[in-house]
């Protein structure tokens, strides 16, 4: 197998109102409407781990996670990140850095995004540095909805 290898995920969540809001492992302050979900709804951790599991073809989070099992009804969302970079490091690979694209019309997100490279940088083992977060409105055309997607470039080590 080939020593570096890309991973992409992504997700996506419907916004109801009345919900929490989380993203990359942070509880959105003030958000007006929060994800439709069977666990905590957090799309950056959900899209994060399928982007590490796509790196190495081990499928998708539903297959380890899946959402009809009442045993992941409002479930952590770092369980699953933290459960798919196990998968990796047993395979032998560790991420050397990601790039994650929030799509999202409401709240506005900038104020964030330093504590949300450093959340998902802390569960990948990573320096913030090494977690690019860029956001996007869809300018109005969905939105009550949340989108994101994610590359994240695996290497294997000794
Ligand atoms: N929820 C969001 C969405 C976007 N931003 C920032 O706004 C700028 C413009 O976004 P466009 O979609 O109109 O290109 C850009 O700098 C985004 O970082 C945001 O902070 N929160
Ligand atoms: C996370 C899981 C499991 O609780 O469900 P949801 O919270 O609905 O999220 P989704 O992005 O549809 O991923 C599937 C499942 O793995």
């Amino acid at each position: 197998m080939s020593s570096v290898r890309i991973g992409y995920g992504e997700d996506a969540h419907r916004l109801e109102a009345g919900r929490e809001l989380w993203l990359g492992g942070l509880k959105v302050p003030d958000a007006p409407a929060g994800a439709v979900a069977h666990s905590d709804g957090d799309a950056v951790l959900h899209a994060v781990a399928d982007a590490l599991l796509s790196g190495l073809a081990l499928g998708d989070i539903g297959q380890y996670f899946p959402d009809t099992d009442p045993a992941h009804a409002g479930l952590d969302s770092r369980v699953i990140v933290r459960r798919c970079l196990e998968l990796v490091q047993q395979r032998g690979y560790l991420p050397q850095n990601v790039a994650l694209v929030v799509t999202l019309d409401r709240p506005k997100l900038g104020p964030l995004r330093q504590q949300i490279a450093q959340s998902v940088a802390a569960l990948l083992a990573l320096d913030e540095g090494a977690v690019g977060v860029s956001f996007k409105t869809s300018e109005g055309l969905a939105p009550a909805h949340v989108q994101v997607r994610v590359t994240v470039l695996l290497a294997a080590h000794d």
